[in-house]
Parts: C-alpha cells; structure tokens; sequence
C-alpha cells in the first residue's frame, strides 16, 4: 500500500471505532481480513498508527481545536503526521495524500490551519489535553491520586507488556524462560507473580507450541497476582463467579495441584466458549462451566451450593480502566452513566455471590480498574451491609499467596506503570465462622 492509502486505512479505522462500541482490535481484525491486499508491513503501520491516535486523541484534538479545525478522524491522522512524526504541512499533499485510494486532498482552509498546527507551541496544552483522558475523567483521577495522577495518565501513552502465565502443573517457569531464549525471545521472570514471564521483544505466540500444548497462558502480571490472593488450595471447591474466558479459573486450577472444583459461572455463554478447549490443553478437568441468567432464577442452581464454597472469586465487570493501555478507544467511550450503570450491577453480583461462601471461607473481589468508586467505595459499600465479613489485610496474605517482593496495603491497588503491569484491584473478604 502506498502511504496515502495507508493514512486512509488509518482514518477509515478510526472512524469504524469511534462508531461503535466494538473494541479497536476487533475493528482492526476484521478491517484487513477483508483486504487481502494489505501485506503485514501495512497492517503493522496501520495498526500502530491508528492506536497512537488513540492513545493520544486528547493532544490530536486540542491541537485541532487551537488550529481551526474540527476534531476528526480526519483531523487526528494529518495532525499525528505533524506532531508526531514531524511532517511538513507543504510536502504532506505530495505523498499523504490524493490517488484512488487516498484522502481527498487538504482544502486551501484545511491546509491554512495545518500550517498553524505545525507552528503550536505544545508546552502550552493544558494538562487535561496532555493527559489524554476526557476531562470528567481526568478530573475523577486527579480528584483520587492528586498529585501521583499526571504519572498515572502518562503511563497509557505507552504499550502495555505482554506476559505470560506458566502452567505449572505442565512446566517450571525456568524452562519456558529457557526455551524461550534459545529461540532468540527476549524474556525475563516477573517481579512478583512466581508464575509469570514477560516479553521484551515482540513476538506472535498465537499459534506458538507452548501455548497450544497449555504449557502456558496469555495472562497479565497483575490479574496473576490476584488469582494468587484467592489462596485457592488443593481439595478446595471454588466458584468463579465472572469466570469470562477463565483465565482466573486456570491460573485457581494451577494452585489447587489439580485438585477440587471449580464452578465457572458467566452470564455470557460464548464469553465461555474457549474455557473447555483452554482447560484441555492445560490439562485441567475439574473446571465446570455453567451459563446463569444473573438474576433470581439462578437461585435453583445456587441453592446446594449456599454456605458452601470456600472461595467465591468475583472478577467483576467493570470499566475495563486498569487495560486502557491496550484498548484506549475504550477510555473515549465509557460514559459517567455507563460507569453508574458498572457500579450498580457489581454491587448486585456481591451480593448474589456473598451467601455461597462458607463460614471461614473467602470472598474475592477483583477488578480491572483504578476507579475508586468501582473498587474500595465497592468494597466499603458491601462490608456495611454484610457484617458477616471481615477483609482480610493483602499484606498479612502477600507471602503465603507466594507472592514476591512484599506489600504494605489492605487491598491490592494497582496503576498501570511505565512497561508495567495493568491496573488492577482485589480485595480478600473473609465470612465470619459465627455471625454476631
Ligand atoms: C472481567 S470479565 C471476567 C474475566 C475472566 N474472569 C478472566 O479472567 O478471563 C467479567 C465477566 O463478567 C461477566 N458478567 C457480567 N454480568 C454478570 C453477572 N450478573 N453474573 C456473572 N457474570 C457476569 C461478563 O460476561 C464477563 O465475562
């Protein structure tokens, strides 16, 4: 493809995305399946390209703005071209641009405030611009972390790491790390899950024999650290409550040695299409599937169950905040309704799930987000309403969970970091042996 068609590529994509509330990766997915023609050179550059743009749509449009321009997927592709890649306005119209496959080309205003977008003294954007957040949610963040928030919102301008969980009932964590470097891939251990290694070069592991023999599992440091405070021991029956495509029920299934049951519950029936096929190749047999309704009528399944489960893991849905590195359209799309709307249906799954944990058993609550109002105001919210739970420190569980390193909080409360782990939360809940 040429470059111009590229950039329409770009601005195409990121229309389809601005448009529906499908994530980028899908879009992008299916956008080149349909086109043969684009080699992988041109689905690298556009793929990167249209994910900048995101990641950086609130400098693009601000940029835009002070140029005289409406902000635009249109806009966002010339000015990223501009501010980032230090094209000159004049020379973009001789090879950005034009052809069969190409944008129209600039109009004579359109090319006046590129010109001026080229000039923009970028020292002046104000931080809620260079924050690359909308502002109800900047403010939200800087209202919760002050002064650590500037750090926190840099840290979604770069790529999230990607890591993987070994399966220890199939392999060590040594011998991946060791196979993995004969075959050239940079990789180190992680830092506190003892099961984790994280890429440095970029490789496609997806039809790779380790993964396709279950020796290990795409999974992200910190939801591996989470499935570890479950401290889900051998003999144990368990539910994962939101068990998705369960990656939380095999990194439980690992720690169990392979022994007990796991009831694996998700409202979505095809969210769980994958945990057979997952388990097989981990060689787990003790996950059992099950799609609920998510309301009332699940009663009938959860009624042998009351009072029984030594640990409810609750890995809710949520904003998804804590994973903006890897989906940053997903940050120009969540609403303060749709937040409120989050918030509501996690408090009903704790509280459907809080009367099948056992006296002494352990509720878990987990989510991908750094928003308070979706972790410990969740967290405070469901222990005034359930005395017959007491959370349980995370610092007191961080060296028997056999995590690394140590940690001095009550809950785990994680922010995405420079080449870090995502943002993650979890708090332990333990049911009172005899309610007051
Ligand atoms: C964060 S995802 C779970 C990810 C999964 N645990 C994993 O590790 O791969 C949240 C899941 O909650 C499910 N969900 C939404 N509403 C639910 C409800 N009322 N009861 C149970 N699960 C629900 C969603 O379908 C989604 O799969």
């Amino acid at each position: 493809m040429i470059p111009a068609a590229r950039l329409a590529a770009a601005a195409e994509l990121l229309d389809l995305i601005g448009a529906a509330a499908t994530p980028a990766e899908q879009h992008i997915g299916s956008y080149f399946r349909n086109r043969r023609y684009a080699g992988s050179k041109d689905r690298r550059w556009v793929t990167e390209f249209v994910y900048r743009a995101l990641r950086r749509q609130g400098e693009l449009d601000w940029a835009a703005l002070e140029a005289g321009l409406e902000p635009s997927p249109r806009s966002r592709c010339f000015l990223s071209l501009i501010l980032f890649e230090d094209v000159a306005p004049e020379t973009l119209a001789t090879s950005w641009f034009g052809g069969p496959h190409g944008l129209a080309e600039p109009s004579p205003e359109e090319a006046a405030a590129l010109a001026t977008a080229a000039t923009l003294d970028l020292s002046a954007m104000p931080a809620e611009a260079a924050g690359n957040f909308p502002i109800w949610l900047s403010d939200k963040i800087i209202e919760q972390y002050g002064d650590e928030a500037g750090v926190i919102m840099a840290a979604y301008g770069s790529r999230a790491p990607v890591t993987l969980r070994v399966n220890t009932l199939k392999a060590t964590r040594e011998d991946i790390l060791a196979t993995l470097q004969e075959e050239g891939v940079e990789a180190d251990l992680t830092t506190v899950s003892p099961d984790g290694i994280t890429l440095k070069s970029r490789v496609n592991l997806s039809r790779h024999p380790l993964l396709e023999g279950g020796l290990i599992e795409l999974q992200d440091e910190a939801a591996q650290i989470s499935a570890r405070l479950a401290e889900a021991q051998p003999g144990m029956t368990v539910i994962d409550f939101c068990a998705g495509g369960g990656g939380k029920s095999l990194a439980m299934a690992a720690t169990m040695a392979h022994a007990g049951m796991i009831h694996a519950f998700d409202t979505e029936a095809r969210r769980m299409r994958d945990i057979a096929g997952r388990a097989r190749r981990a060689g787990v047999s003790l996950i059992e599937p099950l799609a609920i309704a998510g309301d009332e009528t699940d009663n009938e399944v959860f009624a042998p169950l009351i009072g029984c489960i030594d640990r409810v893991f609750v890995d809710a849905p949520c904003s998804g905040s804590g994973t903006w590195r890897r989906q940053p359209d997903q940050k120009w799309k969540l609403t303060p309704e749709r937040l409120d709307e989050l918030v509501a249906l996690q408090a009903d799954i704790l509280a459907r799930a809080a009367p099948l944990v056992a006296p002494g058993g352990r509720l878990i609550y987990a989510t991908c987000s750094i928003l308070g109002c979706e972790n410990d105001a969740q967290v405070d919210a469901f222990l005034s309403i359930h005395p017959e739970f007491r959370l349980l420190p995370v610092r007191d569980l961080w060296e028997s969970a056999g995590l690394d390193g140590g940690w001095a909080q009550d809950v785990l409360s994680l922010t995405p970091t420079e080449g870090g782990a995502d943002g993650f939360f979890t708090a332990v809940l333990e049911k009172r042996v005899t309610s007051e």
